[in-house]
């Protein structure tokens, strides 16, 4: 994924994982649309990797849980030609029972993780297909494959971002443009203080530093993984339960009830 002068953009780039991606991507040469509402943070980190890569960066604050933000960036992604990369990373995680929340905590993980990420794929897809090239990652989570007590919409959100992209890989299996998934599992980042369980909950051993997630995934991308678990050391693991999905869809595809369903 190097580059001459193509920008990538990455959403939620003021703080965490985006913040890392832009550093990584600007290090590969790319300029940079860097997307988020902070715009004092996204300004910060734009005049520094362009100082020390010796690239372009530009901010766009705006809040893409929003009509207004949402469609701002769609229509820039729509038009600029030189966009070749686009991270879809803003997310928020709101974790407590469904029963305790209110609906809004539901709608706005939906909005962010769910939509605007499916929103900004569209906007994107023609011009990369037409150019046949482009990449598309999407930033999903270990807990698309899990769900906890406090995690019904969250990890339902991240459930939608790898099906999403798992089916958007088979539509563009025969094109240049490559979609990437990633599934972080615990990460140090704002998120955690932010979502009700304090990163200082979490055993220390467990999370693993944005630096350390972001190039893993990156290496993951080199590696032509279109499914990446950074923190995944046994990669027969992920084999065996995609084989085993696969292997239930087909099975399912019986037209009939199963025997120990058959009324008495
Ligand atoms: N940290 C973890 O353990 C894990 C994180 N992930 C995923 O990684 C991604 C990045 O999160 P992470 O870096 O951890 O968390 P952070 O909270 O550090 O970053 C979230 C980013 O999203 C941006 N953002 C939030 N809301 C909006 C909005 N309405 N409009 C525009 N941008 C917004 C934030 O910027 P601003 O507030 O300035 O708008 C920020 O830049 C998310 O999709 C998350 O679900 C996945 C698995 C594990
Ligand atoms: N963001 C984390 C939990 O809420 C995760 O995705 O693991």
């Amino acid at each position: 994924m190097n580059s001459s002068r193509k920008i990538a953009v990455v959403t939620g780039a003021s703080s965490g994982i985006g913040a890392v991606y832009a550093d990584r991507l600007a290090r590969r040469g790319y300029d940079l649309l860097l997307v988020a509402r902070r715009g004092d943070r996204l300004q910060t980190l734009a005049t520094r990797l362009e100082q020390a890569y010796d690239i372009k960066a530009e901010t766009l604050v705006a809040d893409l849980a929003q009509e207004a933000g949402l469609t701002q960036l769609e229509s820039v992604l729509a038009s600029n030609p030189a966009i070749r990369v686009l991270v879809n990373n803003a997310g928020i995680a709101r974790l407590s029972p469904v029963a305790d929340a209110p609906p809004q905590d539901s709608l706005s993980q939906i909005a962010l993780n769910i939509t605007t990420l499916t929103r900004l794929t569209h906007a994107v897809l023609p011009a990369f297909k037409a150019r046949n090239d482009g990449v598309i990652i999407n930033i999903a989570s270990a807990l698309a494959l899990h769900a906890l007590p406090v995690s019904a919409v969250y990890s339902g959100t991240k459930a939608f971002v790898l099906n999403f992209s798992r089916g958007l890989q088979q539509e563009l299996a025969n094109t240049g443009v490559r979609v990437q998934v990633v599934l972080p599992a615990a990460t140090a980042t704002d998120l955690w203080d932010i979502s009700g369980v304090p990163l200082a909950a979490l055993a220390p051993d467990t999370v693993m530093s944005a630096e350390h997630l972001v190039d893993a995934a990156l290496a993951g991308f080199d590696q032509g993984e279109s499914v990446t678990l950074p923190s995944m050391a046994d990669t027969g693991l992920w084999a065996r339960y995609d084989t085993a999905r696969a292997e239930l869809f087909t099975t399912m595809q019986t037209g009939q009830p199963a025997p120990r369903l058959l009324a008495l």
